[in-house]
């Protein structure tokens, strides 16, 4: 354990899946997958409690998939089961880094993983078990953005942090405005009243609800998450 005491006690990591295809364009990236599972797997040393939400974006989005002719609420199934596969290899990960992990799913797959109980998943947490929310929030048209600020409220967390490919919150997209300043910190509404897409509107307005910090930092970055835990990242973070 090191000397400092994290900033955290209970957090919620929502990781992007995009960034598990590493330099890949699609699907997952075994080292990418094992860096990030290493650093999960050393929260735990530290005595913090923590559950994960990821995301699809690595094999399929929902909007894509519909692009293709498929319809809307098929393709967000279809990236739901991309969660729920993304969940898996995190979790076996996570086991090989010494940490002991358990997989929920929102939809029932019973002979994949557990299904989504607020009772047992908080029972696992106090058995020490980094908590994998997978398939979202079981319903298309959601995100899981959405997701995990529902379950970071479901299970007490005391911040959500969102693990992803930009170093925090701009005032527009930074990979289309070069012109876009990023923010140290930001207040809910103003991230909702500006459109600030990094979330989307129906989690940055869960988070509010539920005073639940949000912390937006780059998941590329080695030591990020734990950094944000300890409460010395570089991130943006959005509150009241
Ligand atoms: N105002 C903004 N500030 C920062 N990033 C923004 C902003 N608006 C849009 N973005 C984009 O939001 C992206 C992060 O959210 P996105 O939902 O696409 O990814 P994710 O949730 O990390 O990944 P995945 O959907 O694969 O799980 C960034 O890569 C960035 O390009
Ligand atoms: O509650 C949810 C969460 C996700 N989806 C679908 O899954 C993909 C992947 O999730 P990302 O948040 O984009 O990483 C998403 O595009 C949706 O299609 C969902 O339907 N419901």
């Amino acid at each position: 354990m090191s000397m400092t005491t994290p900033l955290y006690r209970r957090v919620l990591v929502k990781i992007s899946g995009e960034a598990l295809m590493g330099g890949a364009g699609f699907g997952l990236d075994p080292a990418t997958v094992d860096r990030i599972a290493e650093e999960v797997a050393g929260l735990r040393n530290e005595g913090v409690e923590v559950a994960l939400v990821v995301g699809g974006g690595n094999i399929f989005r929902g909007v894509q998939v519909a692009a293709s002719g498929i319809d809307r609420a098929t393709g967000d199934y279809m990236g739901m089961l991309a969660t729920v596969m993304n969940a898996l290899a995190l979790g076996a990960s996570i086991e090989r880094f010494g940490a002991t992990a358990r997989v929920m799913s929102a939809l029932e797959m019973p002979a994949v993983c557990e299904t989504f109980s607020r009772p047992k998943a908080l029972r696992h947490f106090e058995r020490g078990h980094v908590m994998i929310f997978a398939a979202g929030t079981g319903n298309p048209f959601f995100t899981t953005d959405t997701a995990a600020a529902l379950r970071a409220a479901e299970m007490g967390c005391d911040a959500l942090l969102k693990a992803t490919n930009v170093d925090g919150v701009y005032t527009a997209d930074p990979k289309k405005d070069p012109t876009a300043v990023r923010y140290d910190r930001v207040s809910y509404d103003e991230a909702i009243a500006r459109d600030l897409k990094v979330m989307d509107a129906a989690a940055f307005a869960l988070a509010r609800e539920n005073r639940i910090p949000v912390i937006v930092f780059s998941i590329h970055e080695p030591g990020s998450i734990k950094a944000t835990v300890m409460g010395n990242g570089r991130g943006t973070l959005v509150g009241g």
